[in-house]
Order: structure tokens, then C-alpha cells, then sequence
């Protein structure tokens, strides 16, 4: 329900009429067909929907990855149209942690140079003593000297969840989070990201298709051809 009265912090996300297309003039792709969207700051949303229906892409939009091509977009009260690329990226950093199905683990570093690197770029400190922490929560804390490519596609992921935890962002999206875990290990990881919001009062916007972790959302959407097309939240 929401409420009556005027909130002072502003939704972590207010997007209208969202659009996204691909491709050159004459040839483009709509992707996002007008995405309109309210989510308070502190909500966790579970994003659904068949494959190719948006998801990915709204979610890039949403986190200032990628540019929408029409409609507006207030990321925590900060106007992200029109913003350039850099601009994006500046308003990114140490504020949005994202998980990105292709985990983008840079291949010279280090388990823990990975996740301590975007805190040092950020300007915070601590940063290699916060890295430790963060890949020991998620069940790393031996893994710290190993390359993306003397890790396992599950333990690429956790170093990921564990890059985008550590700076505790207020704002965190995930796409499938728990998709290359088994379910053991996937719990655990649920666990770890509802503690780290508990703590830090986080927004969480998950995309996932496991029904454990959307039930543990308090709103799930469903996405169907570029729009969403469902948006419960739950008493
Ligand atoms: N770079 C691109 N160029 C052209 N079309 C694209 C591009 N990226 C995505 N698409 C198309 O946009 C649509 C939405 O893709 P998106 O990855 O957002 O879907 P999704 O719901 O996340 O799917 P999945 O669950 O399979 O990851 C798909 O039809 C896809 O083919």
C-alpha cells in the first residue's frame, strides 16, 4: 500500500514510458516498449518473465549500464536521461552493485583484486581488507589468490556477488543470481544478500526464474514482450 503521506527519500527507482531499441535507422529492434515503474528504496523485487522477454535488458537500463532510447529514468532521486555513458558510470560507482549473468571478472586479477578494485576506483577505504571479508561471506575466503580461470563458473559468480556486496550499495540488481550455484550453495547465497539488506536497508531488483529466491521478495513483476505485465506485491 503506499503511503499517504509525501517520503522523503526519493523511490530508487521511478521509471515512465522506458523504452529500448536496437539497431540502426530503418532497421531497429524494440526491446523495451514503455517500462513504467516505481520501486521505494529498501523494496526487494523479483523480476520474471520467459526468455527474451526484456528482463536482461531492463535491468541494464535500470542500473545505468545501458542507455534508454525514450521515456525517463530517477535512479535515488538523480536523473539519469540523457546522461552520457561516463556520467552513468560516474553515478554507477560505490552506489550500484550490479551481477551480470556473464560475470565479467577481469582475467589479470585476482579473486580478490576483482572485488577490491571498484572500492579503490571509489575512493573507499579498506579496500583489500574488505574484499577478504566480502569473498569469505561468500564462502571464498580460500579462493582469494585464484584467477577467473583457476575458478569454477559457480565460484566466478560468487566472486561477482562478492565485488557487488562489498561496497554496500544501496541499490543492487542481479541478473540470476543463484543461477550457476546448486542449491546448497545457492541458498547460502540467498541468505547472504537478504542479511546484507537487512543491514544496509538496500533496494534489491533480482531477475531469476528460481522460485525460492522470488518468494522471498516482497514484489515479483513479470515481463512479457519488452513491458511489465504483472506487478504483485505482497501483503
Ligand atoms: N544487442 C542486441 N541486439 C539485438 N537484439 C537484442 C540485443 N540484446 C538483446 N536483444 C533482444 O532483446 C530481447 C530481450 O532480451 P533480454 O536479454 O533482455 O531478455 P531476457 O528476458 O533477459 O532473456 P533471458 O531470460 O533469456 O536472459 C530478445 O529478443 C533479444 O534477442
Amino acid at each position: 500500500m503506499p503511503s499517504t503521506f509525501p517520503s522523503e527519500t526519493p523511490p530508487a527507482i521511478a521509471a515512465n514510458g522506458l523504452t529500448l531499441s536496437l539497431g540502426g535507422p530503418g532497421a531497429e529492434v524494440p526491446i523495451l516498449r514503455g517500462v513504467d515503474l516505481s520501486v521505494p528504496a529498501g523494496q526487494t523485487v523479483a523480476l520474471l518473465g520467459a526468455s527474451g522477454s526484456g528482463k536482461s535488458s531492463l535491468m541494464a537500463v535500470l542500473s545505468g549500464l545501458e542507455r534508454g532510447t525514450g521515456g525517463s529514468l530517477d535512479v535515488a532521486g538523480q536523473d539519469f536521461t540523457g546522461l552520457s555513458e561516463d556520467a552513468l558510470a560516474r553515478a554507477r560507482r560505490g552506489r550500484i552493485g550490479i551481477v551480470l549473468q556473464a560475470f565479467h571478472l577481469l582475467p589479470t586479477m585476482t579473486a580478490l583484486e576483482n572485488v577490491a578494485t571498484p572500492m579503490e576506483l571509489a575512493g573507499m577505504d579498506g579496500a583489500m581488507e574488505r574484499a577478504e571479508a566480502e569473498l569469505a561471506a561468500v564462502g571464498l575466503g580460500h579462493r582469494i589468490g585464484h584467477y577467473p580461470t583457476q575458478l569454477s563458473g559457480g565460484e566466478q559468480q560468487r566472486v561477482a556477488i562478492a565485488r557487488a556486496l562489498a561496497p554496500r550499495p544501496p541499490l543492487l540488481f542481479a541478473d540470476e543470481p543463484t543461477g550457476n550455484l546448486d542449491s546448497e550453495t545457492g541458498d547460502a547465497i540467498i541468505d547472504l544478500l537478504f542479511a546484507r539488506r537487512a543491514e544496509t536497508g538496500a533496494t534489491l531488483f533480482l531477475i531469476t526464474h528460481d522460485p525460492t529466491l522470488a518468494e522471498k521478495c516482497e514484489r515479483v513483476l513479470e515481463m512479457h514482450d519488452g513491458r511489465i505485465v504483472s506487478d504483485t506485491v505482497r501483503a
